[in-house]
């Protein structure tokens, strides 16, 4: 359903897709490269997935690019706890992959030890991403959005950043000195150094923060889908939370029409870097109208809009609710340089405190090559040896949802077009007839009779034609 002229929505479509990070360690003679290593997990995924069609029954896809990056796309969400179980249910399906990957190569002769990191950063220096989609209605202006959200995502990361040991110069390309051009310096970010444009439909040379491809996954007269890809892949639950819940609000406060401070930004490229530089989000930097803002007043700016027009934003569920009160509470820490507060809650400050202490009790320098590898395995989603994920274990570390409830999330898929995707594929499997499952289309092919059914609406949950699709795969012949 598409919302009135000036009214925020208050129900939305989220998803999010995250690029593994993946390299290997010899344990023999032979040295086994990432794309081998991918190529295992593709042929593990084939045969638990049944197929090479990796759209699964709790809706989301799974995925191999070209390059070595096994990709996981969340099912398409209504609600911002979903989005979190759904999210962690990427981590436990690509450690899947990686140990069915690791018993064919050792059965093969050529053991190695798989890793994989949900992060933004490989050693070479090279980046890929961890995308945010949201739907937003056709009938907004696009660019009142991009308007108000750049500002927005340009100094997000001082609340959801994942944070960097980086040696990346103002400026440089990281995959040209392989991140390693300068000095250490803690960042916010691992992905403002790799952005160099704000607004396109370019994804890789010319990365831009938001990209503009016009693809909405639904009915293309209602909606569009908004593809943030600025973003900082998120280890902590917290984070993720933060991140999606503040910028649905950034959001709602666009079609809510509020009025806001004009704080385009002069350049935004150099501003996402300045910006990351700066733990204390005091640094300034230059607006478009000649003045000087920093990222702790721009996200103020926002936070107060939202506290202020409250009323105006529709109603809350429990999650974004949530997210508001940890938005307010991880500004508040940032003005009192109280950094500590935050070290349960938000990666970057979870991240700097494992480093200053690692590096403080073993008496090392920023540029020491442990500190950079302790920077690296915080991102190793490996039960027992990643460090976030020890950190979790220890009950260190907040979080939104259990683990029943991402075991749930594994099977179950939310209650959206999703479900429809998810039924069929567990009907069409279980019948085991050829069929293609996507974001928006279902197909079975049988005999030479083809049956399709086109899914316009992302939010409708119940469709009597798929109820007949699913029902006409138990008649002996069509
Ligand atoms: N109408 C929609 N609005 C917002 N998000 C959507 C909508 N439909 C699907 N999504 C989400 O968008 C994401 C799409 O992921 P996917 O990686 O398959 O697509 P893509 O970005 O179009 O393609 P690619 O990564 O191959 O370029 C998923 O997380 C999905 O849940
Ligand atoms: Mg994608």
């Amino acid at each position: 359903m598409a919302v009135e002229p000036g009214e925020a929505r208050t129900r939305r479509i989220y998803g999010l897709e995250t690029e593994y990070g993946l390299t290997g360690r010899p344990r023999g003679d032979r040295r086994v490269g990432p794309e081998e290593i991918a190529r295992q997990m593709f042929r593990g995924m084939i045969a638990w997935g049944r197929s090479s069609n990796v759209f699964l029954a709790n809706g989301s896809r799974i995925y191999l690019d070209v390059g070595s990056h096994p990709e996981y796309a969340t099912a398409e969400c209504d609600d911002l706890y979903d989005l979190v179980a759904h999210d962690a249910v990427g981590n436990r399906l690509v450690e899947d992959l990686r140990g069915l990957a690791t018993d064919q190569l050792a059965a093969d002769g050529t053991p190695v030890e798989i890793f994989l990191f949900k992060n933004n950063v490989d050693s070479a220096g090279n980046s890929y991403g961890c995308h945010e989609n949201y739907l937003v209605d056709r009938g907004v202006d696009i660019n009142r959005y991009y308007r108000v959200v750049l500002p927005f995502l340009v100094s997000r990361q001082l609340i959801a950043g994942a944070g960097h040991l980086s040696r990346t110069k103002l400026y440089e390309r990281p995959e040209r000195t392989a991140g390693a051009g300068g000095p250490a310096v803690f960042q916010l970010s691992q992905r403002a150094d790799q952005m160099w444009d704000t607004v396109s439909s370019a994804t890789t040379r010319s990365r831009p923060m938001i990209n503009t491809r016009d693809e909405p996954h639904g009915d293309p007269e209602l909606y569009r889908r908004l593809h943030v890809i600025v973003g900082d892949s998120s280890m902590s639950q917290t984070t993720t939370l933060l991140k999606v819940g503040a910028t649905e609000l950034v959001l709602r406060l666009v079609e809510a029409r509020v009025a806001l401070p004009d704080l385009t930004l002069d350049n935004p490229n150099l501003a996402i870097r300045q910006i990351s530089r700066d733990l204390t989000g005091r640094t300034p930097v230059e607006l478009a109208n000649g003045r000087t803002v920093s990222a702790l007043e721009i996200q103020q700016a926002y936070l107060q809009a939202v506290l202020d027009q409250r009323d105006r934003l529709g109603p809350f569920a429990p999650g974004l609710e949530h997210a508001l009160r940890l938005w307010q509470r991880t500004l508040t820490a940032v003005e009192a340089g109280d950094m500590d507060t935050l070290s349960r809650d938000i990666d970057w400050a979870i991240k700097h405190r494992l480093i200053t202490r690692y590096a403080e009790r073993h008496n090392l320098p920023p540029d020491s090559p442990r500190l950079a590898q302790l920077d690296m395995a915080y991102h190793d989603i490996a039960e027992g040896r990643g460090l976030f994920r020890l950190l979790d274990a220890h009950g260190e570390v907040s979080r939104i949802v259990d683990e029943a409830q991402v075991d749930r999330a594994l099977t179950t898929p939310p209650p959206t077009r999703a479900r429809l995707r998810g039924a069929f594929i567990e009907a069409a499997r279980a019948a085991e007839v050829d069929y293609l499952a996507d974001w928006m289309h279902l197909r079975v092919n049988r005999g030479n009779q083809t049956r399709a059914l086109t899914l316009r609406d992302p939010f409708r949950d119940v469709d009597e034609r798929v109820d007949a699709l699913i029902a006409s795969l138990s008649e002996p012949l069509w």
